[in-house]
């Protein structure tokens, strides 16, 4: 099944209504910190810990068994019915008994298995296609060509003993390991769908002597449906807090790996005013009948919850009238291969999407891999193909590496890059912080802490520039460098508001001079509208461009200062242009004008956090809606006071 549009749709537009869940849980990372019902954040445990403020255990429960939290009343009468009936509470013994089981990383998937197995099982009986489910088996779904419960794709076939389960995936970074990983998978999910057995039978009071293979179909079916269908959801600040699954208007979405479509999560109980219309439509592909016939669920027809985060669909590029809705499941910033592999290893299928299949090999790709050397050449060599060479592997790794792959290295757009600046910049962060917490008094500290955000803010600003790079080739990544660019504005307006230098910010009568001194530096105004949000009319093309123009012209007035900590960041002549790097001796120059953190540089700092906050949200307005771009106004909500 896929999902087309029924009319030609513009870029960032909504294409589903918000869709409730079928089910979601928490992850158990976030089982201590988050309402079970509503995923709004709990306030910090009391110590020493107390219960919870709200038990919800009319039913026998084990006494070791953690209780899912609730923030109110009205979350936990709405959550827990399902959490006891489902025999959740009994997982958590279960999986004591086998501490050296992977579950015990993490339960999530298990427990949304239990609570859809339940669901499921209130199904009229066309949408049961299960052995387990008696009824309605069509001869396609008995031998197991379709294996679908209330429309849902199980995979299950595919992902226990697919007739290509030994597809010679050819990733040459995988290589030999394929026939390990399968036999992991399938241990894993016989192993879980085990375990969902046994508590559901200690919930129903039944024998729980389960041993036998074939009494365990339905729930790996179920179990299977989690792993091929639920998204994983997040907080506003892009954390993983839980796992749903949600209908086939939205489950039935296919992958690419260059999507026309992304989705968001409205998190809370409140109701939109406002609801959008369904703009996609299923579509079977061939053989498989009319979508609908194949299980579209319709309103009414399953008890959904009432609660929990629903998923909005929206487009991210234009889509033209019957053209297939596409959503990513993997990160886009990996190269091919890598992606290849992950679908491969989580779904059993092979991406044949454009990007994929382009000859010669998209831009976007070719650069994820690049390396070069900064003497003798410049150019895109793979690093798979160097890591494999004969020379490389023989080598001894106490022996001096040859000359000239010793002077290689990773370009900015290689996606070890970018996964190392996404490193350095948080860790930076989390460090300064910690530091200026600890130590908010000696001075020596404080400075330290400075350095460390500066340098935090140094790698956002490269993260961001580096992936701006490769979104003007493939335009679906505009998800990530809205994020990006967010990301690197906050990190500058927090270096700009950082204790060092409070006085600048803090001496009030100048503060609509500095920020109107700002802005008039910013010679085409794009930032007019900052002080009168209602006032914001220009296109957004025209503004896009505005502000890339001036987020360029002020880049190289901080950089300097920002780089300095780190020798690496020296060696970075521009990070969101990187012409530089064409010119041979271009990457051998440290920076070395202009290090001062003068006045005038923290002028510039600010007036670049402005932009980058700005340019961000812009393109945040199209993944997320016009909500989005408010929300940077609220980042910025401190000017507020200047106005
Ligand atoms: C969430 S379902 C999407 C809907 C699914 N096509 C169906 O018929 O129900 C995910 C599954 O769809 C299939 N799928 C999704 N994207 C695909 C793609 N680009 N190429 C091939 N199969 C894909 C895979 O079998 C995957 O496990």
């Amino acid at each position: 099944m896929e999902m087309r549009a029924i009319e030609d749709i513009a870029i960032g537009q909504d294409l589903t209504p918000p869709l409730r869940p079928l089910a979601f849980v928490l992850r158990d990372s976030a089982l201590s910190s988050h309402c079970s019902a509503c995923l709004s954040t709990l306030p910090p445990p009391e110590f020493p810990p107390f219960a919870p403020a709200f038990p919800q255990n009319p039913y026998h429960v084990p006494i070791d068994t953690p209780s899912p939290l609730y923030c109110s009343p009205s979350c936990s009468s709405l959550d827990s019915p399902l959490h006891l009936s489902s025999g959740e509470p009994h997982l958590h013994s279960l999986l004591l008994q086998s501490p050296t089981s992977t579950w015990n990383d993490d339960s999530s998937d298990l427990r949304l298995s239990l609570r859809l197995v339940h669901i499921f099982g209130k199904l009229p009986q066309h949408y049961r296609f299960s052995p387990k489910f008696p009824g309605s088996m069509s001869s396609d779904q008995k031998n197991g060509a379709l294996e679908r419960i209330a429309g849902l794709m199980t995979n299950r076939e595919n992902l226990l003993f697919g007739e290509n389960r030994n597809h010679q995936f050819q990733c040459s970074d995988e290589g030999d390991n394929s026939d390990e990983n399968d036999e992991n998978i399938l241990e894993r999910i016989r192993e879980g769908a085990k375990v969902i057995a046994k508590a559901r039978r200690m919930c129903l009071d039944e024998n729980v002597n389960v041993e036998k293979q074939d009494e365990f179909v339905l729930e790996e079916m179920v179990l299977c449906l989690v792993l091929t269908n639920a998204v994983e959801v997040q907080d506003k600040s892009g954390c993983c807090i839980g796992v749903a699954v949600y209908e086939t208007a939205f489950s039935w979405i296919n992958h690419s790996c260059s999507p026309n479509a992304c989705y968001r999560f409205l998190m809370g109980l409140e109701d939109n005013v406002e609801l959008p219309a369904l703009r996609i439509t299923p579509a079977a592909k061939s053989g498989c009948g009319n979508g609908y016939d194949n299980g579209f669920i319709m309103e009414g027809d399953v008890e959904k919850n009432g609660y929990g985060p629903r998923i909005i669909v929206r487009s991210i590029k234009a889509v033209n009238k019957g053209e297939e809705v596409t959503i990513a499941y993997t990160d886009l910033l990996q190269p091919k291969e890598m992606r290849r592999a992950e679908l491969w290893s989580k779904y059993r299928f092979s991406c044949s999407c454009k990007r994929c299949g382009a000859m010669p090999e998209a831009y976007v790709d070719n650069a994820l891999q690049t390396i070069y050397h900064p003497v003798i050449q410049y150019g895109a060599v793979r690093i798979s193909k160097l890591a494999h060479s004969r020379p490389l592997k023989q080598q001894n790794p106490r022996t001096k590496r040859s000359k000239i792959t010793s002077k290689l290295k990773l370009h900015p757009y290689h996606y070890l890059s970018l996964n190392a600046y996404t490193a350095l910049s948080s860790a930076y962060k989390v460090h300064a912080s910690d530091l200026s917490v600890l130590n908010s008094d000696i001075e020596t500290q404080k400075l330290e802490a400075f350095k460390m955000y500066k340098t935090s803010a140094a790698y956002s600003l490269l993260l961001a520039g580096a992936a701006h790079h490769l979104f003007t080739f493939e335009s679906s990544l505009v998800t990530t460098v809205a994020n990006f660019w967010m990301n690197a504005g906050e990190s500058m307006l927090n270096l700009s508001r950082s204790f060092l230098w409070a006085p600048f910010l803090n001496l009030s009568p100048t503060h609509l001079e500095f920020l109107s001194v700002s802005t008039q530096k910013c010679n085409c105004r794009c930032l007019g509208d900052i002080l009168e949000p209602n006032s914001r009319n220009m296109e957004f093309e025209e503004l896009k461009s505005r502000l890339h123009k001036c987020i360029e012209n002020i880049t190289p007035k901080v950089w300097s200062m920002l780089a300095s900590e780190s020798s690496f960041l020296k060696k970075i002549r521009n990070p969101i242009d990187f012409s530089w790097l064409a010119s041979p001796e271009a990457s051998m120059v440290s920076i070395l004008e202009g290090e001062e953190c003068d006045e005038q540089v923290r002028m510039y700092v600010f007036l670049l956090s402005i932009h980058c906050l700005r340019y961000g949200a812009l393109f945040s307005s199209i993944c997320y809606g016009l909500s989005a771009e408010m929300n940077c106004y609220t980042t910025l909500g401190f000017l507020k006071e200047f106005a």
